[in-house]
């Protein structure tokens, strides 16, 4: 307990890193409130807010933000240059966050990043997650977007679905670990479906799933809480580990069928959720990591080849659980970006089932299963059936 009285998140003083929230959403949507929010609430945490300076005048945004925030609410406030948190200074910024954290010992707990709300949080998400954490002191504890309820379908909608905007608005939703819907109170009830029976409550009810399931029909998988200004239980958000193996063999165990979901325009899914399933056989680890490369960097967007599919697919993220030959428990693999790593998982092997779970656009089922199937070791049965949503 802190000198406020207030519980420090477990999650978050158990594992000696500094977890890092990386927060995401289109412009506007809320992101500063959320962040405000965090500076106000009683959690006992230190923290590390990292903003995105949107103006040529820095001392705006940190205004905003720290409207009403007391000077101790957090230990040290960084901005950066806009653009400068997903380009490719990320590097030197997950560095200094680490020197930051070195030079005061037990006194942060936890970093915020505010990503710009134009960018692709991928690439920042990735910096923090595959930096060796006892190396920086960091680890990536999860992934918040913030969605304008009022604007989120029309984002999604530009273009045909297809512009800049409405391709990073997808992407900030399918590369998050939780999605606050913010605004809803701005939502109102729309008078084209209302019906009269139905109290007022109900309407927005209606309106906000409405929302909702525009948001899965673009891929995202996270869980969707709807929000007015950005007020939600900050211990859900910070120190949840959403990359801690546990954590994800959890997820692997019981899928929630929303986490299998595409968008077609025309004939192509242009983003979504697709897995490709195995039985009855175990992988080689050495030829699944040239698999991963494979997809990952000689498909994947930094590198976009034109082997695989035309025009090529993006691998958003992967999460796999998978039998590897010899091993008694199952492996989770992970990607983020065009990064990924494995670990041993506490599900037992045995059966020979593996599941792949792919995120991105144009992702095309048959040449992810020709891919994996180069990596596997053992076949226990002549011909694997699999199955594949
Ligand atoms: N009515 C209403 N307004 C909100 C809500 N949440 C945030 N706002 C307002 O929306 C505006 C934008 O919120 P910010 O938190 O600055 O959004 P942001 O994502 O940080 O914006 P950028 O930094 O420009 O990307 C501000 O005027 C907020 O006060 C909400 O739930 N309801």
């Amino acid at each position: 307990m802190d000198s406020n009285g207030a519980e420090p998140c477990p999650s978050t003083t158990e594992n000696k890193a500094i977890g890092v929230t990386i927060i995401t959403g289109f412009l506007g949507s809320g992101k500063s409130t959320l962040i405000r929010r965090i500076l106000t609430e009683q959690h006992g945490l230190r923290l590390v807010v990292v903003e995105n300076e949107f103006s040529a005048k820095g001392t705006v945004e940190e205004a905003i933000v720290t409207q009403g925030v007391g000077p101790d609410a957090f230990e040290q406030f960084i901005q950066l240059p806009n653009g400068c948190i997903c380009c490719a200074a990320q590097d030197d910024l997950t560095d200094a966050l680490s020197r930051l954290i070195r030079s005061r010992p037990g006194q942060v707990d936890h970093i915020l990043v505010e990503a710009s709300g134009l960018a692709d949080p991928g690439p920042v998400a990735a910096s923090f997650w595959v930096d060796d954490e006892l190396e920086t002191g960091l680890i990536l504890d999860s992934v918040v977007a913030i969605a304008d309820a009022v604007n989120i379908q029309s984002y999604l909608r530009d273009g045909d679905g297809m512009s800049e905007k409405a391709r990073i608005t997808q992407k900030q939703l399918v590369v998050a670990d939780q999605v606050l819907l913010n605004k809803i109170d701005l939502l109102g009830t729309d008078p084209q479906n209302s019906d009269p029976a139905a109290s007022e409550e109900e309407r927005m009810a209606k309106r906000v799933s409405a929302v909702e399931r525009s948001l899965r029909e673009a891929g995202c998988s996270a869980s969707i809480n709807p929000t007015k200004r950005c007020i939600f239980d900050i211990s859900k958000l910070l120190g949840v580990r959403a990359y801690d193996y546990d954590t994800s063999a959890r997820s692997f165990s019981a899928p929630a069928p929303e986490k299998f979901s595409q968008h077609v325009h025309g004939e192509k899914m242009a983003v979504g959720t697709l897995t490709v399933s195995f039985e009855k056989v175990a992988f080689d680890s050495t030829l699944l990591d040239r698999a991963f490369g494979e997809l990952l960097w000689e498909n994947g967007e930094s590198e976009p080849s034109h082997a695989i599919a035309e025009p090529p697919m993006e691998i958003w993220r992967m999460k796999a659980l998978v039998e590897v030959e010899g091993e008694q428990r199952k492996w989770i693999y992970q990607s983020v970006h065009t990064l990924f790593e494995s670990s041993v998982s506490s599900v037992d092997a045995a059966d020979g089932v593996s599941h792949f779970i792919f995120i991105g656009k144009l992702l095309e089922s048959t040449a992810l299963r020709a891919c994996l199937e180069k990596a596997i070791a053992v076949n226990l049965a002549p011909s694997p059936s699999s199955w594949i949503k």
